[in-house]
């Protein structure tokens, strides 16, 4: 039997509503939750990306804005612009869109943001939080979604061997350290692999839940799955197609319609995680702003 699509669009706007619903709440004693993402250059991909939140910002009733620099902006002008929203009390939410051209240290930036406001969960200070299971801090978008895909979809976590192909800062580490706290949604044992790792479909085929974010198009191929097992494809890859209007088409890390005849579930690609990690960003969002009335607890910057 095929396996079971997860409809990432679906949870997407499932979550989505219940922004929008928090949202509505918090207006109502007067604080609406504000976003703003720097787009630094013209990547027509980021650009499309930086755009989709906007409107999504809208749709649930909150504030969107993005700035938008040229990509020679200087690092310290955008470590400026950063500054000026860390100060603004309307902002609860910060955003630098990634990849940054190059003569910007990404790692400065990110830095340099009040944890408070870095809904996107990159600080170092949320990246740790995320690690020691400290339910304030907030979770990088992709990974938080992937694992709400899970419990939306009725995938048993716990006790389940979970293999991550990829140990990026934005997906792989932050996935790993969510499924391995205790509690809903997690309590696997978890592998990560990469490009170092040795017999690879070795470990892929040991999973009950595969994750594949590596960036590499249709790289899982169906030998490298168990039967039945639930495959989560976070990559986003671009391949040209002259057949298509725009010139490219969108695939996963997964050859899908091979892999879908073996697992249990699959995430498809694109209308899956993708949207995920927009409902993720003004789910945080919308916690920035509850937090920001609440004040800042102890220790948390
Ligand atoms: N500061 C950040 N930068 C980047 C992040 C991030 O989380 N924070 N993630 C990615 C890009 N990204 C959001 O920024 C993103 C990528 C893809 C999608 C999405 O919904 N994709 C669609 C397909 C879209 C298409 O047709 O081109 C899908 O999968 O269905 C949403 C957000 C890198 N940068």
């Amino acid at each position: 039997m095929p396996a079971e699509r997860i409809d990432g669009v679906a949870i997407a706007a499932k979550v989505r509503a219940k922004v929008a619903q928090d949202a509505e709440a918090l207006k109502a004693k007067g604080v609406t939750p504000g976003l703003t993402v720097v787009l630094v250059g013209d990547d027509p991909a980021s650009a499309f990306y930086v755009g989709a939140k906007e409107k999504a910002c809208k749709e649930a009733g909150m504030n969107g804005e993005t700035i938008r620099l040229p990509a020679s902006t200087p690092e310290a002008e955008l470590l400026a612009v950063i500054d000026k929203l860390n100060a603004d009390p309307a902002v609860h939410g910060i955003l630098v869109q990634m990849p940054v051209p190059k003569h910007i240290d990404a790692q400065k930036v990110i830095r340099r943001i009040d944890p408070m406001k870095d809904v996107d969960g990159f600080h170092p200070v949320n990246a740790g939080k995320v690690l020691i299971g400290d339910a304030d801090g907030f979770a990088p978008c992709t990974p938080a979604g992937v694992q709400v895909m899970l419990q939306e979809a009725g995938v048993e976590t716990s006790g389940k061997e979970a293999v991550i192909l990829g140990r990026s800062t934005i997906v792989g580490k932050p996935m790993a350290a969510l499924l391995i706290q205790s509690g809903k949604g997690a309590d696997c044992t978890v592998t990560i692999c990469h490009s170092r790792t040795k017999n690879l479909a070795e470990h892929t085929r040991r999973a009950d839940i595969l994750i594949a974010a590596i960036g590499k198009p249709e790289m899982v191929t169906a030998d490298m799955v168990k039967p039945g097992a639930v495959v989560i494809d976070v990559g986003i890859n671009r391949v040209d197609d002259a057949s298509q209007k725009r010139g490219y088409r969108i695939v996963g890390d997964v050859k899908f319609d091979e892999v879908a005849a073996r697992a249990s579930k699959i995430t498809p690609v694109p209308g899956g995680v993708g949207p995920m990690t927009i409902a993720m960003l003004l789910a945080n969002t919308v916690r920035a702003a509850q937090l920001s009335l609440a004040g800042t607890p102890e220790g948390a910057r």
